[in-house]
């Protein structure tokens, strides 16, 4: 059984730190923990915050809840402002800056590996939703009560995204919620009630899992106090009350400003719009230039066009070898290369104990840097033509055919190989995906069908795109440049 069905039978509705799965869309996840929360709003002003006089909450039919503007807001302005003390924080403590945390919650968080932030700052959240008065609860009490994350999504649902890195991820963190759930009961057993960080609630892998969603889902990463020696500063997840209703874009008219000095008179961080916001448009900031892999895992959404989503493989000599033959590339010896071959391919980090062989296709790059250089160095024999170059030029798709236009033509033909093997791994073809959508599927089916298709449209560019440079490069040969 998936690990995710296994958090899905694990849910029920009586307990209040119970998630129950999406089985809606991300507009319909609109729905809030309480229905008549308390105003958002009101609150941030009232606690010393600032709120632009014509920003208020709107509802998205697709987004969900959003800020809107009510009239014209000039460029510039400023649009929300946080004190220090209202965002979310592991160890924040309201009127104590540096509160530690509670020890048994720090004792469980150090259980969570660093990849999983958000669930670190997810504990914090559970104890706050717990805690009956929080300071926080005008906040919590508006946040979604479902996510529309895989980690949610029923076995067959996960199956559905066809993409084996993904899959990879969701089993990943879905095994880590039902491991992690058994680590909570085991380290609460024995405490008693006065220093239970849930106040003696339930703790389950539904209830984890609904607060690693809204903090990765919602959080952002701002600037902590410490700095390290080269003068840059760690990182620290903060939930921003309202900030975090800003829903995202890639052309994005806010963006959050953060005050460099911590002083108790500042507000911590504010947002600005950066540029004019006509009346009834929505506040937007962009969340990061992310691939539509963590934007579903994060965030439960999919972007269509993504320019920043890519495909994974694995460098693999065997595979490369077959890919080239495929293109008609005569002899390619990717699985036996020379030793100076061998040599720049430990520079690239593909060869030798510590390489890493992940390797992407699509993205701004369109064909990674270590994957192209790799390519443009093991399809050549021409060994000084290749040492000519630095690494940083064979590695560079704008530097046209470093190693010559035959060898440039193999190395795309190879990777328009490589990506029609991608693609004959998708058990369903995009027409089949669309009239899926046309019949009506569930909203985490629909979800899945939606990004594998996204997946295969970006190879499809991928394969067109080079196809239109080996076509321009053969036609310069042909004419003898
Ligand atoms: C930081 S919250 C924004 C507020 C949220 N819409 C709400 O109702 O509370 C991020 C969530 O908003 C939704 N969202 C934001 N931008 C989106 C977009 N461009 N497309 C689809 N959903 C989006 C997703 O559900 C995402 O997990």
């Amino acid at each position: 059984m998936a690990a995710s069905k296994i958090v899905m039978a694990s849910l029920t509705h009586y307990r209040p730190l119970t998630c129950s799965a999406s089985a809606a869309s991300s507009a319909s996840g609109s729905a809030r923990l309480v229905s008549h929360a308390p105003y958002l709003i009101k609150w941030v002003r009232r606690e010393g915050g600032f709120v632009h006089p014509a920003v208020k909450l709107s509802l998205d039919p697709f987004y969900g809840l959003g800020l809107a503007a009510s009239e014209r807001i000039p460029k510039g302005s400023d649009l929300i402002a946080l004190p220090h003390h209202l965002p979310l924080r592991f160890e924040s403590g309201v009127g104590d800056e540096a509160a530690a945390a509670d020890p048994v919650l720090v004792k469980l968080a150090d259980q969570v590996p660093e990849e999983l932030w958000a669930m670190k700052l997810g504990l914090k959240l559970l104890q706050e939703r717990a805690k009956v008065g929080s300071f926080w609860w005008p906040y919590i009490s508006n946040l979604p009560e479902t996510y529309s994350v895989p980690i949610f999504f029923q076995g067959e649902d996960i199956k559905n995204l066809q993409y084996a890195p993904l899959l990879y991820q969701v089993n990943k963190r879905c095994r880590f919620l039902l491991d992690f759930e058994q680590e909570v009961k085991q380290t609460l057993k024995d405490v008693s009630l006065k220093d239970h960080p849930f106040k003696g609630l339930d703790v389950d892998a539904s209830s984890l899992g609904w607060a690693m969603s809204a903090v990765s889902s919602r959080a952002f990463r701002s600037h902590g106090k410490n700095k390290f020696p080269d003068g840059s500063s760690s990182y620290v997840p903060m939930m921003l009350p309202l900030v975090d209703m800003c829903n995202h874009s890639f052309e994005p008219n806010a963006q959050i400003v953060q005050e460099q000095e911590e002083q108790p008179q500042k507000m911590l961080l504010k947002v600005t719009a950066e540029r004019e916001i006509n009346q009834n448009d929505p506040l937007l900031l962009n969340y990061g230039c992310l691939s539509n892999d963590l934007f579903l895992l994060d965030y439960g959404f999919v972007i269509p066009s993504n320019r920043y989503d890519c495909i994974e493989l694995k460098y693999d000599g065997a595979l490369l070898d077959a890919a080239s033959m495929a293109a008609g590339v005569s002899s390619p010896n990717f699985s036996s290369p020379t030793p100076w071959q061998k040599e720049i391919l430990s520079q690239l980090n593909l060869d030798g104990e510590a390489s890493l062989l992940k390797v992407t296709i699509g993205g701004p790059e369109l064909v990674e840097g270590r994957l192209l250089a790799a390519l443009r160095v093991l399809l050549t024999s021409d060994k000084d033509a290749v040492l000519k170059h630095d690494l940083n030029m064979l590695k560079s798709l704008p530097v046209e055919a470093p190693c010559g236009i035959a060898n440039e033509v193999a190395a795309f033909r190879t990777v328009i190989a490589l990506c029609a093997i991608a693609l004959e791994h998708f058990p369903t073809k995009v027409m089949e995906d669309e009239s899926l959508l046309e019949n009506g599927v569930s909203a985490a089916s629909e979800l899945a069908i939606r990004f594998r298709i996204q997946k295969k449209l970006l190879i499809v560019d991928v394969m067109r795109e080079l196809s239109r440079r080996v076509k321009q490069l053969s036609s310069k040969e042909t004419v003898g440049y």
